[in-house]
């Protein structure tokens, strides 16, 4: 039996063309390759897994390669390219700072950059996590930075670009990696099952996309766990919701319904079953806070781009978002995070979300929105 590999190590990108979400950084890169005007320092900011190291390995392979295409990527095929994908070059050195951040650490890597390469044009330094560097590493470094041999490239990266010193900020050219979006994340996590020969609804894909909050190496370990989980190979939405222990958004749809309504028997029973399934009453409030926030993005054109969710979750969204006013969505906001802020304290939890449910109801009432007038008297105001 062949022995498995991770998605994350198996998909990892071999070209600038592949890395998804980040091609503001990969154009840059390859415009410099190919006018060669290669920066000897960057710094690359941002989130964690969302292709720093791999685009760091990129440019390493890519600058060393003998044979470089006209879109200035590696041909994969030329000695250089070969002990890069084989994990066999000398030119490529990297540091984890995370776990060695000492001075001698940084000397022995310092002490290596004295020698030019034997073969291929640059030598390249990958320090990951640089902010973890101890102070005195950081200034034993310091004067490398200064000033590096010609063939030497250092790419520093880091998750907290607040803890660099400013004067690593100001000897590097920065790039800032973004969070990948759902629908990008949603189209690469289908394009790997399709090669591993796996079915999967696309609603159970979004939803991966969804938990891994922007990291594409979480969404790609949450894809092998479901896939491990699933059965002859079908990843299905309620499996994939129940592996990750995701509240299905159409409880926070149904809830919010009944809030309208200003029905509360309907808010406390859905409560309950929601408790039944295993959640507990805070992850409950903080999921329809959010699900408020997301209403009440959806009513501007402007900011409904700061939605992330997918499209078709985001159409049940602008509709409802159509029926919850605006002053309802602001005082529920209001009072759904005292609840949350007050929540560990509350003696009875239950009682304090159901409280709050009541009060959110009671604002509906109040506003009158209620549709139906002969059920008034059904609701909180009785
Ligand atoms: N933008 C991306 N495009 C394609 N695959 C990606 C991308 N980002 C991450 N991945 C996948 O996730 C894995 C880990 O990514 P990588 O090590 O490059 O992340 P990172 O940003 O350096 O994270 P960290 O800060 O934790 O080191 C890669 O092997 C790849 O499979
Ligand atoms: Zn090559």
């Amino acid at each position: 039996m062949e022995n498995f590999v991770v998605s994350a190590r198996k998909y990892r990108p071999q070209l600038f063309d592949s890395v998804v979400g980040q091609s503001h950084i990969t154009t840059t890169l390859q415009n410099a390759i190919r006018t060669n005007h290669l920066a000897q320092a960057f710094l690359f900011c941002g989130p964690r897994g969302v292709g720093k190291t791999t685009c760091a390995r990129i440019l390493a392979k890519t600058i060393n390669c003998q044979n470089l295409t006209q879109e200035a990527e590696a041909c994969g095929e030329c000695e250089s390219c070969k002990s890069f994908q084989n994990n066999a070059s000398f030119n490529i050195h990297e540091l984890d700072a995370a776990s060695n951040n000492s001075v001698d650490d940084i000397r022995n890597l310092i002490d290596q950059v004295r020698y030019p390469p034997q073969s291929g044009k640059y030598k390249i330094y990958i320090i990951d996590e640089v902010h973890m560097l101890s102070t005195s590493a950081f200034n034993a470094f310091l004067k490398t930075l200064e000033e590096p041999p010609s063939y030497a490239i250092f790419i520093l990266a880091t998750t907290e670009k607040h803890k660099i010193l400013p004067t690593i900020l100001s000897r590097c050219q920065i790039f800032d990696f973004n969070r990948i979006q759902i629908s990008d994340m949603t189209h690469h996590l289908a394009n790997i099952a399709a090669k591993e020969g796996i079915t999967a609804e696309l609603e159970a894909l979004e939803l991966i996309a969804q938990k891994a909050d922007g990291g594409l190496r979480d969404a790609l370990s949450m894809f092998d766990l479901n896939v491990t989980f699933s059965q002859d190979n079908v990843l299905k939405y309620a499996e994939v919701l129940d592996n990750l222990h995701i509240l299905d958004y159409d409880y926070y749809f149904k809830m919010t319904e009944a809030l309208l309504k200003s029905n509360v028997s309907d808010t406390f029973l859905l409560f309950d079953e929601i408790l039944k399934k295993g959640f507990d009453g805070h992850q409950f409030i903080v999921g329809l806070l959010e699900h408020f926030r997301n209403l009440l993005v959806c009513k501007d054109p402007v900011t409904v781009r700061l939605m992330q969710v997918s499209e078709s979750v985001q159409k049940k969204y602008l509709d409802q978002s159509a029926s919850a006013p605006y002053s309802f969505l602001a005082s529920a906001l209001s009072i759904g995070s005292s609840c949350d802020l007050n929540y560990k304290a509350a003696k009875n939890q239950k009682l304090h979300v159901e409280i709050c449910l009541l009060k959110m109801a009671n604002i509906a009432h109040v506003l009158n929105l209620a549709t139906l007038p002969a059920t008034e008297g059904d609701g909180v105001g009785k």
